[in-house]
Formats: structure tokens, C-alpha cells, sequence
């Protein structure tokens, strides 16, 4: 292209709220996140910018829309802990994990009987954790919870360097690295999914898309299309090959042949980035831990009375009703945008 103008002069539009999460990179300090985001590029000084100033998912609540902003501008008071106080009337009282853990998912999930009749009813609540762990743990939860018969599948796990394998096999099958499905995958006929990779955009199966699972075969899980111009759709999902990403913290790079597929009863607040749900529980075992999380996790939400949040105590003798818990927002963030 015969042009020095950034994009050789084409029109490119990008949108972005730097209130909300920063780019995932591994073990990154606080520096290296900042120096990553968008306002460190040379384009970014070369942009026209644009602000919106409404929140048209929450207005019905402006109160609410006003505490997410001070949520998400580090602008809400801290305590001594540098912690801010949520409204007790989102939070779940802490009495002892389980107790409290059923009243969070009773609330986000009133009735499952009614869920695996009528999928759609309840597709777009949700359990957020900042942790995959946890979401895990949550999910399977809620597939034991959920009515019907589970179905197992057995992923086959293989190092991509042939000669170890039979060293590996068994540590390959207990690894659950993120991006990738688990090992034991439990469905159950109308439980909720996410798909995991790109399969087919133009036919709407994109990373990120919800599913709903119908006919659980051996080899094939028939599911259907849950949002979108392809709403409703069947699609066939098969068995496929996904390797490790690089940077994987476990250091042998594997391949698993599995279903590209997570349950979605809980999702990572990352993982919910962009999502407007109908109902939100907030499941903070240990509190948030980078900058935008609990925004991105209170701002998925409509009002507040779609929210509910449990936070686990430190420490405890009895029933506790602990508001308080941690927001990091990178102040820097917002300085480099004015420039
Ligand atoms: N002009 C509008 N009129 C009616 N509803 C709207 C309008 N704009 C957005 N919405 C609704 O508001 C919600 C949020 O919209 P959208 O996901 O586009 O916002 P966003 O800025 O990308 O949000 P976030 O970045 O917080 O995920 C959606 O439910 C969308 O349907």
C-alpha cells in the first residue's frame, strides 16, 4: 500500500474499557501489564477517541451504575486493608462453606429440574470466580446437582515429543491447564457448555459460544446454538486434537484429544468479559486478584438485585457478614489514556 498513514489509511475502529481487564500474561508484574496495554502503543497517540458515557445495561439502576463506576475508576473508599465495603444486601452472610456455597448457587440457580427442562430459562445465569480452579470445583458442583444421567468422557492425553509418553501419561491426565477441556469431562442431556476453540465462526461456533448439550453420544455430543443469528441451530461437536499452549506453566508440552468443550454453570470473570448475564453470583474464595476483575464481575450484571457475592473470611469463629474485600485497579492506566 502506497501509504505511511498507520493501517495504510484505512478506517479502523477499536473499542475498549480500561476499567475492565487488563491483557492475561502470565505472571506479570503490574509494570509489565501496564506497558502491554493499548495506551503504550504508538498508535495510541495517533487515535481519535471517542468516550461513551452511558451504561445502557444498567440503567434501570443508577445507583448501581454509579457504584460500578466507582468501582471500576478505584474511586469507592478503602479501609485500612485497602479494602472496600460491598452492600450487605448482595452479600451472602458466611456461616460455613458449604451452608453458605448452596445459598450462592440456590440463588443463581433456583430450581435446576426447571433448567434441564427448559435450558434457555437459565443459560444466561451465572456463577463468576477469578480462579479456574474454583470454577472447576463449582462446576462440578452443578453437573452432580443437575438432573439426569452423567455421561463420562476420557480424554487421551499425549506428550508431543513421542518418547516420553509413557513416562507422562498419567501426569498428563491429572494436568487441567486453562484453554484446554478437563481430562474427565461430566455432561448431562441440556446442561450448559462453552466451546473452547474456533471450530466454525461463519457458522457461530466461536471460542467463547454457549452451548446447549442435547444427544450425548460416544464419539459425538449434538448441542445447540444458544445466542445469536444461529440460535437454536444443532451442531455436531466432535473429538479433536488440542495441544498446550507454549507459555504453559507445567513445562511438557501435550496434546489432548477431547471434546472442545467446558461446562458453564461458573466461568472465570475473564472468561465473562463482554457478557451481559441475567443473574450474577460472585464467588470470591480468595478475593480478586488483578486489576479490573471485580468490575468486570459486578458489571455483568443488569441491577443489583441480579448480584449476589460470597466471600470467604480469612479467618472466623461464627457466622460472619464480612462486606469487605479487595479491588485493584491500576490507577496508571487511566493517566496514560488521557495522553
Ligand atoms: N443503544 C442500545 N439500546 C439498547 N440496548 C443496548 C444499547 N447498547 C447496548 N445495549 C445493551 O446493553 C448491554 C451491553 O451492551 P454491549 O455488550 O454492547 O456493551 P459493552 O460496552 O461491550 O459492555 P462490556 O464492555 O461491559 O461488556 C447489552 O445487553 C446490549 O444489548
Amino acid at each position: 500500500m502506497d501509504s505511511n498513514l498507520p493501517f495504510g489509511g484505512k478506517v479502523v475502529v477499536f473499542g475498549g474499557d480500561f476499567r475492565q481487564t487488563l491483557p492475561v500474561i502470565e505472571r506479570a508484574t503490574k509494570h509489565v501489564l501496564i506497558e502491554s496495554s493499548f495506551p503504550n502503543s504508538i498508535l495510541w497517540s495517533t487515535l481519535h477517541k471517542l468516550k461513551l458515557t452511558q451504561n445502557i445495561r444498567a440503567m434501570l439502576d443508577l445507583v448501581f451504575s454509579q457504584f460500578l463506576l466507582r468501582i471500576g475508576e478505584g474511586r469507592e473508599p478503602v479501609d485500612a486493608n485497602g479494602e472496600i465495603a460491598l452492600s450487605p444486601d448482595i452479600v451472602i452472610p458466611y456461616y460455613y462453606k458449604d451452608q453458605s456455597l448452596n445459598r450462592l448457587v440456590e440463588s443463581v440457580f433456583p430450581d435446576l429440574q426447571l433448567y434441564s427442562k427448559d435450558p434457555y430459562r437459565m443459560i444466561n445465569r451465572c456463577i463468576l470466580d477469578p480462579k479456574n480452579s474454583s470454577v472447576d470445583e463449582l462446576n462440578e458442583l452443578l453437573i452432580n446437582k443437575f438432573p439426569g444421567n452423567v455421561q463420562i468422557y476420557i480424554s487421551s492425553d499425549r506428550t508431543v515429543e513421542q518418547r516420553h509418553q509413557g513416562d507422562y501419561e498419567d501426569f498428563l491426565n491429572s494436568q487441567n491447564p486453562k484453554g484446554l477441556p478437563p481430562h474427565k469431562l461430566l455432561l448431562k442431556e441440556n446442561c450448559p457448555i462453552m466451546l473452547l476453540r474456533n471450530l466454525n465462526p461463519n457458522e457461530g461456533l466461536c471460542n467463547g459460544t454457549k452451548l446447549i448439550c442435547r444427544e450425548l453420544s460416544l464419539n459425538i455430543i449434538s448441542t445447540e446454538i444458544v445466542f445469536g443469528i444461529h440460535a437454536g441451530k444443532t451442531v455436531f461437536i466432535p473429538k479433536i486434537p488440542l495441544q498446550t499452549s507454549d507459555n504453559e506453566r507445567n513445562g511438557i508440552p501435550f496434546i489432548r484429544t477431547q471434546f472442545p468443550v467446558r461446562l458453564c454453570f461458573a466461568l472465570t470473570i475473564n472468561k465473562a468479559q463482554g457478557q451481559t448475564l441475567d443473574y450474577v453470583g460472585l464467588y470470591l474464595r480468595e478475593p480478586v486478584f488483578s486489576h479490573g476483575q471485580l468490575y468486570v464481575a459486578l458489571s455483568r450484571a443488569r441491577t443489583a438485585a441480579d448480584l449476589k457475592v460470597l466471600l470467604i473470611p480469612g479467618t472466623f469463629d461464627e457466622k460472619k457478614i464480612d462486606c469487605r474485600t479487595r479491588n485493584i485497579v491500576f490507577n496508571k492506566i487511566f493517566h496514560l489514556t488521557q495522553q
